[in-house]
């Protein structure tokens, strides 16, 4: 049986990996420090509580275990506390990666899958952006991801580690069954903050920007469901089965959706009225930002099953109105 280390497990993609994990016949070990992540979350194979900056723990870890493969989702990933607080985002995401890389190395584990992020591109200079696009990371945080890509293409060459980094446009949605779903606080996300909106939760929604380029004005994103983020997972695991080096796959649905149409899906998905308040941009938000992820579709066989908006808020839904955690 294969076994796999999922670090940030209990965080909201990687709750849904585990889940994903355990029922396609895998051994699951859950490591993470619970700062965004949620105990209630861990309902799928062994949890061990710790932290990628305390090397004692991880060499703990990795010498009382014996793992197959790593899935790592740990991560800070607010773009504007990464601006306020750069040194946090290096030190979490970069040094914590590295002593998750050389725990591996030491142990003799060579395959990696990343979160990696669209955030790599900076400033989108194409409607669609695919792997070739410049990479100018225009926050600490989408440089710290970036910083680790440079470190797993150089551990390739020079120790023979296996990866794939996989770089997610916006994730979105929950669990068909309802088990798990997305729980940030503060929650910046888009779609869960109209949904408590429409729930009556929440100080109030403010649009970030009326006045792009755009059809109505406001940014554009590629929303993917989180369940085909795991399955894109699951296929870049088997992937380095067969292939060393490094590899980078964008992860999205191809399609933009605006911030208002994202507010119209949910009025009708809900039923309910949404109000909201138009605020100054966001800083750091790009206006467009839509995947061309045909590498994944040709060399992964990766397509997402989620077609359209409704179906993705609609399963955010179930999980907003009955949240676990
Ligand atoms: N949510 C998105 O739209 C999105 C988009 C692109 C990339 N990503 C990336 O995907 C990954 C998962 O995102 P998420 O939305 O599930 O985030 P999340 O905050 O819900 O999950 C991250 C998990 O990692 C844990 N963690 C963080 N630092 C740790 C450390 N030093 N040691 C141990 N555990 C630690 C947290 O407790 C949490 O459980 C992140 O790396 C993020 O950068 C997310
Ligand atoms: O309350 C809100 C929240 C968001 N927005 C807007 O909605 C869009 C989407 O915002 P959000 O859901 O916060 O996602 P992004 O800022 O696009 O970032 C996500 O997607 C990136 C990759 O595309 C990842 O790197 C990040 O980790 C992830 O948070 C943006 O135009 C925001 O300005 C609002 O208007 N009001």
């Amino acid at each position: 049986m294969t076994h796999v280390l999922v670090c940030g497990g209990a965080g909201y993609i990687g709750a849904h990996m585990a889940k994903g994990l355990a029922y396609a016949g895998c051994k699951v070990t859950v490591f993470d420090n619970l700062s965004t992540g949620h105990r209630a979350a861990m309902l799928w194979g062994e949890f061990v509580e710790g932290d990628l900056l305390d090397r004692i723990a991880l060499g703990e870890l990795f010498a009382t275990h014996r793992f197959d493969a790593v899935m790592h989702f740990c991560a800070l990933s607010q773009v504007s506390e990464s601006a306020r607080d750069p040194y946090a985002y290096y030190r979490n995401n970069v040094t914590g990666t590295l002593n998750l890389l050389e725990a591996m190395r030491h142990a003799g584990v060579d395959r990696l899958v990343f979160s990696s992020t669209a955030a790599v591109y900076g400033v989108p200079m194409a409607d669609h952006v695919d792997e070739s696009h410049p990479t100018l990371p225009i926050n600490p945080y989408g440089a710290s991801k970036l910083m680790v890509e440079r470190m797993l293409e150089d551990a390739a060459g020079a120790y023979g580690l296996r990866s794939a980094a996989l770089r997610y446009f916006n994730a979105a949605g929950a669990d068909p069954d309802g088990e798990i779903g997305e729980s940030h606080a503060p929650e910046t996300h888009l779609i869960p903050n109209v949904l408590r909106n429409a729930l009556g939760l929440g100080d109030g929604l403010l649009i970030f920007g009326d006045d792009y380029s755009t059809r109505d004005g406001t940014c554009v994103r590629d929303y993917v469901h989180v369940t085909d983020l795991v399955a894109a997972h699951l296929l870049a695991m088997s992937y380095l089965n067969n292939h060393g080096g490094a590899h980078r796959f964008n992860l999205g649905s191809g399609s933009g959706y605006t911030v208002m149409e994202v507010i119209e899906a949910a009025r009708k998905v809900t039923g309910k009225p949404i109000s909201f308040s138009l605020a100054p941009r966001r800083a750091g938000d790009p206006q467009v930002l839509v995947a061309d992820s045909k590498r994944a579709a040709e060399v992964l066989g990766w397509r997402p099953s989620y077609e359209g908006m409704p179906a993705i808020i609609e399963s955010a839904w179930r999980w907003h109105c009955n949240p676990r955690y």
